[in-house]
């Protein structure tokens, strides 16, 4: 497969949908980041890397890193975990709070903010220097000791953060957080404010293709089981209420971000990060899900 021809060709098809949709708003400082960017990444299991575009460029990854977040949760806990959180697309937007009551307190799933807080909880429940260990294990991960938390992103999400305090309040109401919501939220706000490239996601999700062995080192950075797990998290749980739309169109495990970011998973073959500021009215970046579509068109890879 010629891969650079692969990019050229999606570029050029998704180019007039780069500067549609919306930057991301309600979080003052990502409304800051220009419109007009692109940028695609492929990092394959025989080793190689392709790029176009901004895929150098950091951006805020997001909700991307409840991906991370979860696989450090799932190996505190193990499927204990599951008792804290469920595994069923909401369907409802990734802030929503209207499932939670019902449901007393146990969020349907990991990548909405209310399951990524009971994971940050958990995170931080298991070892105080979560953050620190979060950032390791990215840094490891995409083989990039650079990558730090966007500090200005963090507190401007913290100054606007009144949904996710009420939703880590609403919780611990009923008893499903432990740790001080202050400390929650400081843990999610900051591990939603990490900075990273296309290139860097598509090194850090390459386990994720490899059956959580980590092709540069030949450790095994999670089981196989867990991966193929939090593969399927993906496809039915990690583009929000689009995913049912997402699986249709791409079909493949994907994670997006209201950075604009969406990194995905071709199981066997490789991984792969796109980003476009401009959002859907869902959350998802409008040019990156095309950029996917397209690529899955192109290659036939979709997993189904
Ligand atoms: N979908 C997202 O990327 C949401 C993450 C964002 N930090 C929030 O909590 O609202």
């Amino acid at each position: 497969m010629d891969f650079d021809a692969v990019l050229a060709r999606v570029a050029e098809d998704v180019r007039p949908l780069v500067r549609q949709g919306t930057v991301a708003s309600y979080i003052p400082r990502l409304a800051e980041v220009p419109i007009d960017r692109f940028g695609m990444a492929i990092a394959t299991l025989d080793g190689r890397q392709f790029s176009i575009g901004d895929a150098d460029t950091a951006f805020s990854i997001q909700s991307i890193s409840k991906v991370f977040s979860l696989s450090m949760a799932l190996d505190a806990l193990g499927g204990d975990l599951w008792e804290r959180v469920g595994r069923e697309p909401s369907g409802s937007p990734y802030n929503s709070l209207v499932q939670l009551e019902n449901e007393r307190g146990i969020p349907r799933n990991p990548f909405i903010n209310a399951g990524a807080l009971v994971v940050a909880d958990v995170v931080l429940s298991e070892r105080p220097d979560g953050l620190q260990a979060l950032l390791d294990f990215v840094r490891q991960r995409a083989d990039n000791p650079a990558i730090a938390v966007d500090a200005d992103v963090a507190a401007s999400e913290a100054a606007a953060g009144y949904r996710n305090a009420a939703l880590t309040n609403f919780i611990r109401s009923f008893g499903n957080i432990q740790q001080p919501i202050e400390a929650v939220l400081d843990f999610y706000f900051k591990q939603c404010a990490i900075a990273m490239s296309c290139e860097d996601l598509a090194q850090a999700f390459l386990h994720q293709a490899n059956a959580g062995r980590c092709r540069r080192t030949g450790t095994q950075v999670i089981s196989p089981i867990r991966a193929r797990r939090i593969n399927s998290l993906m496809l039915t749980c990690g583009t929000y209420d689009a995913a049912g739309d997402f699986a249709f169109q791409v079909g493949l495990p994907a994670k997006s971000g209201v950075g604009g970011g969406i990194a995905a998973v071709v199981p066997g073959v490789l991984a792969l990060a796109v980003w476009s500021p401009g959002l859907d009215e869902r959350g998802n970046s409008l040019a990156g899900a095309a950029a996917l579509a397209r690529f899955t068109e192109i290659t036939g890879w979709s997993i189904f």
